[in-house]
């Protein structure tokens, strides 16, 4: 990797060129610039002559905005046991080639790949989600990040031995007309919202009875069920208006899009899978769901309730220990409260407990998503059993659905978010996707109703009426 500070960006191209020509393969050239104020909506709706290849992430805490825009490199794979470190191993292959022009090595710029990892690889009930392979993930022509207050610029290019200069020149120019277009106000056009409907409701409750009944002969300790929701449109949803939508409904959740190959992967998920920089890692166990009250005082009763209830704090608990396990052989210090507080959002809360950990050096962020995924709030314990019951039992493709979905740099910085309260926009169609931690003592309908809660936020902001 070639760090060149502040320079001429003719002369940095010159460097790339000069580079793929010597090792007679293509070079990166990746140029961050700090620019004035942007509106990251307004970044990804101007950017709409990528339309298909678009991304946007911002985190729960509101320490960054990523907002991409055109692929300039693509990195998939379908491997299935060794996905992660494929991904890992070509983008550090990648990035090392890379020529960087950059102030400092500001986290969430310059090289970055953001996608995400399928659910379950060894699912091929592929139905909707066909066009993603097991790892799917971009490196952007054109990204906006916005850590807090600043705003930068990064334009990567891929220089060819035999290069033009004049497409580089174009590309330039093409950067100034996004930030142009991004000050000018643009209004997200909205399809109309023709009708939604449960896919199979009573199987599925049906299946939630019958993985009770072998969690209570002992088989298994806890088994995410999942389930889908189909809504209807009068004409193809763009991901827009949603994404203006999540952002103004859920500020304490990810939010997050994903466009590839026709579709829109969306969602505004409120758990962390893990998030490393530098050396530092946090993570999020959360599991255990109740309703928000009308009042102040029913919504404080419902959060005491949810404290103190036997089965959802076996569900959390399960996570804990899961996580613990994962994370414990990574880490020089890890600190994980023994007491779950509660997270309160929009439509429902729920038991959730912090992990900050200190990981031991060359601990790489994707073996971190490794060991975690899939936690026991999306999978089950123990892991693989609950895995084969998840194939036999759901009849679908969870595909992105509570899977790893974020970003990594070219210093190893990186967040990936457990992808829930999410769907797929595909035509005039979004398909939705919730799901419960079933133990022994859950109950079919009352685990069907929280599955109601957790595709309120998507309903809602794919524009549907949610009675609150
Ligand atoms: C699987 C989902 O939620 C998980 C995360 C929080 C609480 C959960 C629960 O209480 O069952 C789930 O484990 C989902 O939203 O689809
Ligand atoms: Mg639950």
């Amino acid at each position: 990797m070639v760090t060149i500070h502040k320079t001429n960006i003719e002369k940095a191209y010159d460097t790339a060129r000069t580079k793929a020509k010597q090792i007679h393969r293509p070079v990166l050239l990746s140029i961050v610039e700090e620019v004035d104020a942007v509106d990251p909506l307004s970044f990804y709706y101007g950017g709409n002559s990528f339309h298909g290849e678009r991304f946007l992430w911002k985190d729960r805490d509101h320490t960054i905005t990523l907002v991409g825009l055109g692929a300039a490199h693509i990195l998939s794979t379908d491997e299935k046991e060794g996905r992660f470190f494929t991904v890992e191993n070509e983008w550090k292959r990648f990035t090392q080639e890379s020529v960087i022009v950059t102030g400092d090595k500001w986290a969430g710029t310059g090289p970055l790949l953001y996608g995400g990892f399928r659910f379950d690889p060894l699912n091929d009930n592929s139905e909707e989600w066909n066009q993603f392979s097991t790892g799917t993930f971009q490196l952007p022509m054109f990204m906006l990040t916005k850590p807090e207050k600043t705003n930068y610029l990064t334009m990567n290019v891929i220089c060819h031995p035999d290069e033009d200069e004049r497409s580089f020149h174009e590309r330039i120019r093409l950067k100034e007309e996004l930030l142009a277009n991004a000050r000018k106000a643009i209004i997200p056009e909205r399809p109309e919202w023709i009708g939604n409907r449960d896919v199979k409701p009573e199987e599925w409750k049906e299946s939630v009875q019958s993985v009770v009944n072998r969690l209570q002969k002992g088989e298994m300790d806890k088994v995410v069920l999942a389930r889908k929701c189909e809504v209807s449109f009068n004409q193809q949803v763009t991901s827009d208006f949603v994404l203006d939508n999540l952002w103004k409904q859920q500020p304490d959740s990810f939010v997050f899009s994903f466009e590839w190959e026709g579709s829109c992967f969306i969602g505004a998920t409120p758990e962390r899978l893990v998030k490393k920089t530098g050396e530092e890692i946090l993570s999020t166990c959360l599991a255990g769901s109740i309703a928000r009250g009308n009042t102040l005082e029913s919504d404080e009763k419902l959060g005491e309730e949810l404290l103190e209830d036997e089965k959802n704090r076996y569900e959390h608990h399960l996570v804990v220990d899961s996580i613990r396990q994962a994370l414990d052989p990574f880490c020089d210090t890890l600190l994980i409260p023994s007491t779950p507080q509660l997270m309160k959002l929009k439509d429902i809360q729920h038991l959730y407990t912090p992990v900050i950990g200190q990981a031991s050096e060359n601990t790489s962020l994707l073996s971190l998503v490794e060991k975690l995924h899939p936690t026991p709030a999306l999978g089950g314990v123990p892991r693989d059993k609950a895995m084969h019951v998840i194939r036999q039992e759901e009849d679908m493709d969870r595909g992105l659905y509570a899977a790893p979905i974020g970003w990594i740099d070219a210093y190893g910085n990186g967040e990936y978010a457990v992808a829930l309260r999410s769907g797929l926009l595909q035509g005039d169609k979004a398909y939705l996707y919730a799901g419960c931690g079933i133990v022994a003592d859950s109950e079919p309908e009352s685990e069907f109703k929280e599955t109601q809660m957790k595709f309120r936020p998507m309903l809602r902001g794919l524009g549907g009426t949610v009675h609150e």
